[in-house]
C-alpha cells in the first residue's frame, strides 16, 4: 500500500537518510525505532511530503505519492508528538478541525464528541481549552483528532513522549485498539519499547541512515543484531552512532 524506495536526504554535509527501503501492507502497523537523531522524523516528513528527498520516492498504491498528495492527505490522520492542539480553540473544534470544512457544525461537533468518547474523554471535555487539560488528556484529544475523519492511514509521532508509564500504557492500548477496530494502516515512530510491543505488527530499526533490521515483534527478542539487542535492552553503547557525511 505504501512503499519507500531508495529514500535519501542530507542537510548540508550531513547525510540523514541513505537509501531507505520500506514496505507497508494495508492494515499493517509498522513501528520505526532508532536512536535520537537517526532520522525517524525526517523519514516521516519525507513520507508526508513535508520534505523533499534528495533521491528516492514514496509510492502510494503503486504510484508516486507526489502526484496524488491531496487524495493521500484526505485519507490520513496524524497524532503529533506534543499533540499540537490549537490553544485558541476548544477541544471539540480541535477534534473537528478537518470535519468543519466539509459538514455543518452540529454534525461535526457530534462526531467530535463520539471520537472523544472513543479515547476515554467525556462530553464535559468538549468545551474546555487545551490549556485546561493534563498531558495525558491532551494526547487523548490529539488522538481523537487523528481519527476524526476515519483515516485509512494514521501516523503516530512519539505517542507516549512526556507521559508517565501508566498513561503511556493507556495511550498504547488505545492506539492498538483503534488500529485493530478501524483496520487502518499505521506508522509509529518511537523510542519507547513499551509502545513497540503494544502497537507493532512489524518493527523497523533505523540506524546510520538505513533500515538496519526489520521483523516481527516476536523476532525482537531473538534477533542476532547487536545494536538492536542493546536498543531493546536499553544498554549503553561505547559511541554515538550516525551516518557518515
Ligand atoms: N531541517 C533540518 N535542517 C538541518 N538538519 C536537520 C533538519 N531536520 C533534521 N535535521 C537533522 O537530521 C537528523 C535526524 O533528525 P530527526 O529529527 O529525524 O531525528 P529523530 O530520529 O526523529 O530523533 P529523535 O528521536 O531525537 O526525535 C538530526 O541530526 C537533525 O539535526
Amino acid at each position: 500500500m505504501l512503499a519507500v524506495r531508495g529514500l535519501s536526504k542530507a542537510y548540508g554535509a550531513k547525510r540523514v537518510l541513505d537509501g531507505v527501503d520500506l514496505d507497508l501492507a494495508e492494515g499493517e502497523s509498522l513501528v520505526v525505532i532508532g536512536g535520537s537523531g537517526t532520522g525517524k522524523s525526517v523519514l516521516l516528513r519525507c513520507i508526508l511530503g513535508l520534505e523533499t528527498p534528495d533521491a528516492g520516492q514514496v509510492l502510494w498504491r503503486g504510484e508516486p505519492l507526489a502526484g496524488q498528495q491531496a487524495a493521500f492527505m484526505d485519507g490520513f490522520g496524524m497524532l503529533f508528538q506534543n499533540a499540537a492542539l490549537f490553544d485558541s480553540l476548544p477541544v471539540w473544534r480541535n477534534v473537528a478541525f478537518r470535519l468543519l470544512r466539509t459538514m455543518p457544525k452540529t454534525q461535526a461537533r457530534r462526531i467530535a464528541i463520539d471520537k472523544l468518547a472513543r479515547v476515554g474523554l467525556g462530553p464535559e471535555v468538549a468545551d474546555l481549552y487545551p490549556a485546561e487539560l493534563s498531558g495525558g488528556m491532551r494526547k487523548r484529544a490529539g488522538l481523537a483528532r487523528a481519527i476524526a475523519a476515519d483515516p485509512k492511514v494514521i501516523f503516530f509521532d512519539e505517542p507516549t513522549t512526556g507521559l508517565d508509564p501508566i498513561r503511556a500504557a493507556a495511550i498504547n492500548a488505545l492506539i492498538r485498539g483503534i488500529v485493530d477496530e478501524t483496520g487502518a494502516t499505521a506508522i509509529t515512530i518511537t523510542h519507547d519499547m513499551s509502545s513497540v510491543r503494544s502497537i507493532a505488527d512489524r518493527v523497523a530499526l533505523l540506524d546510520c541512515g538505513r533500515l538496519r533490521w526489520q521483523g516481527s515483534v516476536a523476532g525482537l527478542d531473538s534477533a542476532e543484531d547487536d545494536y538492536l539487542r542493546d536498543f531493546v535492552a536499553g544498554r549503553a553503547r561505547p559511541m554515538a552512532r550516525g551516518p557518515q557525511a
